[in-house]
């Protein structure tokens, strides 16, 4: 699914006002009336309503919703913010309208100390702003937007909660933003949505169709993407009924050290669980009867270090190889890494303290082989690019480090961004908070590795195992709590996920 910016998003409306035809009223009606569909849905049926619209057509959508709740029963207050008395031509169409109800009540509001009493058991619905936002909000909409945020209403956005920016907040005041229970975007997600910095803003959120044109969504080019089912379903590819595990590709896996042989045990199970056909792994020569009794599918290399790995040895055969759970940054380990580095031509799945090494190491990184993931957790991508305040410094700082660098970046968080040497970035769409536990990152390295070693490029390997890393926390989740969630389960439900995914696409073309 597309991320358009607002900006584009106001070329969309227009394409689809012209060409579906459909009057720009009509399409307002439209568009609201899913958030008013969505309300009828989620509301008890003696819930009161209090709507604030601004002078806009966010503002014209809230008039709507304000009518329809009332045409519905609903006990609906509306008041029409006009500090600057300008209103859009579709926000003064349906202030017409509503003001011939009288099945509501309906004021417009001019006086800046104006301040509606909210009780907590009312549902606030904020038509301020929406995507024509164009500077950061002053006076009196600061305040107006405090008493909205001390009230203990529920609280739902049309479209993106007013004062956000649907893309970069970093000269924004989240303060100076309506916190919203709930945000309904029109057709799209917003991309500041998925920055962890806009998660009190924004709230739940979710993404209401309302129909716009599919060729002018078709023609919109954006960089930027929110990863849904269906798309991932088509990365999977078929497994053949005559195939043999050599086909499926061999991954290297090297990493662990004294105390850290779990990790790639871990990431071990997770490989052979993502339809690699073999798997070798290199450990320190302490960690080699655990893996051999922990994994017993897997060949092992037995490091001439006892407590580090030392020097990674790569047969010819293997096809990917993964580096850096649990090697910690001794001189041996780095020396490994650099050593790799330096020799192997393979795709590689570089995470952990492979990472850290890097940072310490920048001239190493342009000796990465082509096709290759990294991924950073933010902490360790700021080690290896430089701090950044915000989630959206940080994406940007990625797509430069990607394309400088030409490798695909995976940049780990609520909404896990997959950036290629392109700049295209893909959002993940699945995963819960259940998943940040310890050894979930070393399970994804086990996933990505097989993928790539399968033959799958940088980019689709890092979004498929992503997506199904996170698939698989979330069938975990169906029956574990998240407090309880372990990357072992994790790796129990992988079998699920690629089942799920796959039966995704067989009703496809069922
Ligand atoms: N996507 C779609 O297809 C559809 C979209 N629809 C809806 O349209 C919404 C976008 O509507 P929009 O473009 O009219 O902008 P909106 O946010 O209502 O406000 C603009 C007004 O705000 C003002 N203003 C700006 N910044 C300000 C500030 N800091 N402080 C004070 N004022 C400020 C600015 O005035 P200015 O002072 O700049 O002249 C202008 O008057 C979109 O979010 C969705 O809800 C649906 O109806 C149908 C289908
Ligand atoms: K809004």
């Amino acid at each position: 699914m597309k991320i358009p910016a607002s900006y584009q998003i106001k070329g969309i409306d227009a394409y689809t006002i012209e060409h579906e035809p459909v009057s720009s009223a009509d399409l307002m009606m439209r568009a609201a009336g899913t958030v008013a569909e969505w309300l009828w849905q989620h509301v008890e049926y003696d819930t009161s309503f209090k709507v604030m619209a601004g002078n806009g057509n966010n503002g014209g959508d809230a008039l709507v919703v304000a009518m329809l709740l009332a045409k519905a029963g609903f006990n609906v207050e509306c008041f029409l913010f006009n500090y600057s008395q300008k209103l859009s031509p579709d926000c003064a169409f349906y202030k017409e309208e509503i003001a011939k109800r009288t099945n509501l009540r309906f004021a417009e509001v001019t006086d800046p100390g104006f301040r509606p009493d909210i009780k907590a058991d009312e549902w606030v619905i904020d038509g301020l702003f929406g995507t024509g936002l164009n500077r950061p909000l002053e006076e009196p909409f600061v305040s107006l937007i405090r008493h909205i945020n001390t009230s203990d209403a529920t609280v739902v956005s049309i479209d993106i909660p007013s004062g956000l920016f649907g893309e970069d907040n970093r000269q924004n005041n989240p303060e100076h933003c309506i916190h919203a229970t709930y945000t309904l975007s029109f057709q799209f997600p917003k991309l500041a949505f998925l920055f962890a910095e806009n998660s009190k803003v924004v709230g739940d959120w979710q993404v209401l169709p309302i129909g716009l044109h599919p060729k002018a969504i078709e023609k919109c080019q954006t960089a930027y993407n929110f990863a849904t089912r269906e798309e991932m379903a088509q990365l999977l590819k078929p497994k053949d009924k005559f195939a043999h595990k050599g086909i499926f590709g061999h991954a290297l896996l090297a990493g662990g050290s004294k105390g850290k042989i779990g990790a790639i045990v871990l990431a071990a199970k997770s490989c052979l669980r993502s339809g690699v056909g073999l798997l070798t792994v290199q450990v320190p020569a302490s960690g080699n009867d655990i893996l051999q009794i922990s994994v017993p599918e897997a060949m092992t290399i037995p490091d001439e270090g006892e407590n580090t790995i030392t020097a990674v040895q790569i047969g010819e055969k293997i096809n990917a190889v993964g580096i850096g759970c649990g090697m910690g940054t001794s001189v041996e380990a780095a020396q490994a890494l650099h050593q790799l580095l330096q020799t192997c031509d393979k795709p590689m799945e570089i995470d952990a303290d492979a990472l850290n090494i890097l940072a310490q190491h920048p001239e190493w990184i342009k000796l990465i082989p082509t096709n290759s993931i990294l991924t950073p957790h933010p902490a360790e991508f700021d080690r290896l690019a430089g701090k950044s305040a915000t989630g959206y410094e940080r994406l940007e700082k990625a797509r430069d480090f990607a394309a400088k660098n030409k490798v695909t970046v995976v940049l780990k968080g609520a909404y896990t961004a997959v950036i290629n040497a392109d700049g295209e970035v893909s959002f993940n769409s699945t995963g819960n908070p259940g998943m940040a536990t310890a050894g979930s990152g070393d399970t994804l390295t086990g996933i990505l590795v097989a993928l790539q070693a399968q033959g799958y490029q940088a980019f689709d390997a890092a979004r498929l195992g992503v997506f199904l890393h996170g698939l698989a926390g979330d069938i975990a989740a169906r029956t574990i709590a998240f407090e309880s969630i372990t990357a072992s389960d994790i790796t129990a439900s992988l079998g699920f996920a690629f089942n799920e995914l796959r039966s995704k696409t067989s009703n496809k073309h069922s």
